[in-house]
């Protein structure tokens, strides 16, 4: 391997961005390669779901262009490039007929959206919108029409409900849970969202599951497993993410849930690192920008020489829910406890209370979530 080969990234969402930033602030020499199967532009993911309330179009959320980043990063960026294999023995990255060879390897190349199947012949009309070009995408079908329905009650799906009404569209929300993001909300704080929603004009299907979409002139007719039948003129799925692990995987990398890194972010590979929504960092896989930014400023560091472990603290995620502001911090999987609720109408405040009355977690809504910042910083950080 020559001493000139460079670091490689593959990955231009926050993750690979934010990775590349930090490496530049203390090193401007290291040959950086930056690989991208999308066009490159920066963006803030998270913004995707607030193009209506912010009066933006897909263009206005883009950050920079990837020229302007290769010029303020100082590095080769090569987009539309697909990794297609990964050769840990030989130190190169495998992009269809080519090689490259790497000196440290950077995966960033996060998670896949589940695709569900579902019988009918409408499916042109159902988008997944995981990225700025599935958000362009979106965009320009969603010219002239009103009715959305949306598949999922998770944070993505009920955010994108909040945006398209503050857009005035018509939203119909289909979800198998009985409440609002099951894994992430306590009930009070999932029904307290819920009302600021229906309050907005969102229609709620819980209970139930889309079993066939049927194209029905422009749009299409939405079959629920409980017999409702519902029309649209778009879906859109948010059925969940999954970690890019495949390439990982047949590569020889340890991968689980997401692909194994410890808290260096080094995979079972020599050379090799992970972070953000493709990586399970010591055990925690959290599609969440707080865990990835704090992956990318260690990672930085090991990358200039000096190998730094990540610490996690407090992690709290803000819903963007306007209509319900919400912030929540879910306890550990494993906590032992119970949940402490007071409410009136939306204004939640439930704590998540161990056996000697330590706050492990909250989920705040309506004026309660204002306290996000003092309640973080009683929770114990998930690395202690
Ligand atoms: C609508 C929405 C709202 C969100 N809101 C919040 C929020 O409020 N707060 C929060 O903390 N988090 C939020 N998230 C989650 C957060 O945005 C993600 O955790 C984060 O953006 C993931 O960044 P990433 O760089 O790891 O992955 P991605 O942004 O998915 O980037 C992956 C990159 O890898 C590239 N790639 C993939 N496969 C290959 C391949 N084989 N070859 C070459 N390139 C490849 C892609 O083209 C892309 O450039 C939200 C997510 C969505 C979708």
């Amino acid at each position: 391997m020559s001493t000139a080969a460079p670091i490689v990234i593959v990955g231009t969402g926050l993750s690979g961005y934010t990775l590349a930033k930090e490496i530049r602030k203390q090193d401007n020499e290291t040959p950086i390669i930056m690989i991208t199967a999308d066009d490159g532009f920066s963006y803030s993911k998270p913004m995707l779901s607030t193009g209506f309330t912010k009066g933006k179009e897909a263009d206005g959320l883009a950050q920079a262009s990837p020229d302007a980043m290769v010029e303020q990063l100082n590095l080769e960026l090569r987009t539309y490039t697909t990794v297609t294999g990964i050769d840990p023995d030989a130190h190169e990255l495998v992009l269809g007929d080519e090689r490259l060879g790497y000196s440290k390897l950077v995966l960033a190349w996060g998670a896949d959206v589940i695709r569900l199947s579902i019988e009918g012949d409408g499916q042109e009309h159902v988008f997944s919108i995981n990225d700025l070009m599935d958000y362009r995408a979106f965009r320009e079908a969603l010219q002239g029409r009103k009715r959305v329905a949306i598949m999922g009650a998770g944070l993505i799906g009920c955010e994108f409900a909040n945006d398209l009404r503050n857009g005035d569209y018509e939203v119909d929300v289909v979800a198998p849970s009985e409440t609002l993001m099951p894994g992430l909300l306590p009930r009070p704080a999932a029904e307290a969202v819920r009302s600021g929603l229906e309050g907005l004009g969102v229609r709620f299907h819980l209970e139930t599951v889309v079993e066939h979409i049927a194209a029905k002139g422009n749009g299409v007719t939405l079959t629920l497993a409980n017999g409702e039948q519902l029309d649209a003129d778009l879906v859109i799925s948010a059925v969940g993410l999954r970690p890019r692990t495949e390439l990982a995987a047949a590569a020889g990398l340890a991968t689980n849930r997401g692909i194994v890194v410890n808290r260096a972010l080094e995979t079972s590979a020599p050379d090799i690192y992970a972070l953000g929504d493709c990586a399970e960092v010591d055990g925690h896989v959290l599609l969440y920008v707080l865990p990835l930014m704090a992956s990318a400023r260690a990672l930085a560091k090991t990358l200039v020489g000096e190998r730094t472990e990540v610490k996690y603290g407090t992690m709290p995620v803000m819903v963007k829910t306007p209509c319900c502001p919400t912030a929540v911090c879910p306890p550990p999987s494993d906590a032992r406890g119970n949940w402490e609720v007071e409410a009136e109408g939306q204004d939640v405040r439930a704590l998540f209370k161990g056996a000697s009355g330590e706050v492990l977690g909250f989920a705040l809504t309506g004026r309660y979530a204002v306290e996000k910042q003092a309640l973080s910083k009683e929770v114990p950080p998930i690395h202690s």
